[in-house]
């Protein structure tokens, strides 16, 4: 296996896991919201309107889809921007695509920096829209109709996922006729944990070849004493490079489509996937994430066959994977922005117990890692940091010592290149890991069973 030469002891990644510092709006800022945001139906002059639907409760915005200036001086007119106070929030967006006339829906949700997150969500929009509208004969009827509709409003903590549903309902009675395409970027995420939460679905609209799957013979016994072992275990070329290559169009395909975490310590668009165990060869992501969700049975096949006792976290993700009642979800993660990174951190946490049973972060065992990233062969960014436990770590300082007195001390840390094929299975529980800076788009499919 190529690894990374280790680096310098990791400076730049403070120890931040989980950020609970959304704060509350307060009254007065609540105050001054209202005060500010006063429209009560749908002005339409300059390309920007406000309706405050008085039942729901839910605030919609229309924006013109080509003016930014017009987009920010209307958003910091409302106020909702990312120096006022931090508030818990929702919003969804549409857009109308001119040539099939159809409204394509995206929902992004937030606590933070609300502002930001549309006009990311718009500038994605629009980016898609000029790919896929031809030049028409009926320019002017385009610009009137192309807009982006943002509805949101402000929550107390803990009402959020009550309040997207409304939206949701919202967006659909009042526009959607037809939705050509649905990105759930963050799921039913509240927005102040790792962002990962395993929910929504991508529909992708390209059509591939039948994939190829990846291996089924995977592991030796030496895998399986590893991961027990030192908690973690790296295994390469376990997809063929011409899967690889259909999972890496597939990411491609959907790149568009995934959305900021906007969690801080992190710097990845996720997409969660649904997968359907079912029907393997669906497409080539859900290859990938059938084979992911496979892994912990083969883990304790291959134990089993050699006599050793499966490593608890294989033995408890079996449990979690076979368990047919648990819908079964797939992280895609895209890595995009220059010296894009994730700190260090632990999957599992205990506390965490949001989401439907089966996809909680309290329940997470056994973290399956499969990359996609062709063209990163020779890269030695973008790396998965995995810091070794200090019970190895002092054995392996021994070791050193014993070999070479006063040579340079072992680095607490390992750096596992991202390379195409390459699967990474860790104790969920056990291993503090994030990913170095990274400097070129990076994918990555996780399963945490
Ligand atoms: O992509 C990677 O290598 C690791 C990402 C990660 O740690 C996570 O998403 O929790
Ligand atoms: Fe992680």
């Amino acid at each position: 296996m190529r690894l990374c030469a280790p680096a310098r002891r990791l400076a730049p990644f403070p120890s931040s896991f989980t950020s609970n510092s959304s704060s509350r709006e307060t009254r007065e800022s609540r105050k001054r919201r209202s005060k500010s945001s006063s429209p009560s139906s749908f002005k339409d002059d300059d390309g920007c309107g406000v309706l405050d639907d008085d039942d729901s409760k839910v605030r919609c915005i229309a924006l013109p889809a080509d003016d930014d200036e017009k987009v920010d001086a209307f958003l910091s007119k409302t106020r909702i921007d990312a120096e006022e106070e931090d508030g818990p929030g929702t919003f969804a967006l549409l857009t109308r695509m001119k040539k099939e006339d159809e409204w394509t829906r995206v929902h992004v949700q937030s606590t933070k920096a609300l502002k930001r997150d549309i006009l990311s969500a718009t500038t994605m929009l629009k980016a898609r829209r000029r790919t896929t509208t031809t030049t028409s004969d009926d320019d002017t009827d385009e610009k009137s109709r192309s807009r982006f509709v943002v509805a949101y409003k402000q929550l107390p903590i803990g009402a959020r996922k009550k309040m997207f549903k409304d939206a949701e309902r919202y967006f659909e009675e009042r526009f959607a006729s037809s939705s050509s395409t649905t990105v759930a970027g963050r799921g039913e995420d509240d927005g102040e944990d790792d962002g990962s939460r395993d929910d929504g679905d991508v529909k992708n609209s390209k059509s591939f070849d039948t994939p190829t799957t990846a291996q089924t013979l995977l592991f030796s016994s030496e895998h399986v004493e590893q991961l027990e072992a030192f908690g973690f275990v790296v295994l390469d070329d376990v997809v063929p490079e011409q899967a690889v290559r259909q999972m890496y169009e597939q990411c491609e395909s959907l790149a568009d489509k995934l959305f900021p975490v906007n969690q801080e310590g992190r710097d990845d668009d996720l997409a969660s996937i649904k997968i359907d165990i079912e029907n393997p060869t669906a497409s080539p992501l859900n290859v990938a994430g059938t084979f992911l969700w496979s892994l912990p049975r083969k883990l304790c096949e291959v134990s089993s066959s050699s006599s050793i006792s499966p490593p608890k976290c294989a033995l408890a993700a079996r449990e979690r994977a076979e368990n047919t009642a648990y819908p079964k979800f797939a992280q895609l993660a895209k890595y995009d922005k220059q010296g894009a990174r994730y700190d260090p951190h632990v999957d599992y946490d205990p506390n965490n117990a949001e989401g439907p049973e089966g996809s909680r972060i309290c329940e997470r065992n056994l973290t399956a890692i499969l990359y996609f990233n062709l063209g990163y062969e020779t890269e030695a960014e973008g790396c998965l940091r995995v810091f070794l436990n200090q019970k190895q770590q002092e054995q392996d300082e021994e070791q050193e010592e014993d070999k070479e007195r006063g040579g340079e001390q072992q680095e607490n840390f390992l750096d596992i290149q991202p390379l195409p094929g390459r699967l990474v299975l860790f104790d969920s529980r056990r291993i503090l890991h994030g990913v170095a800076p990274s400097f070129k788009r990076r994918w990555a499919m996780t399963v945490w069973s």
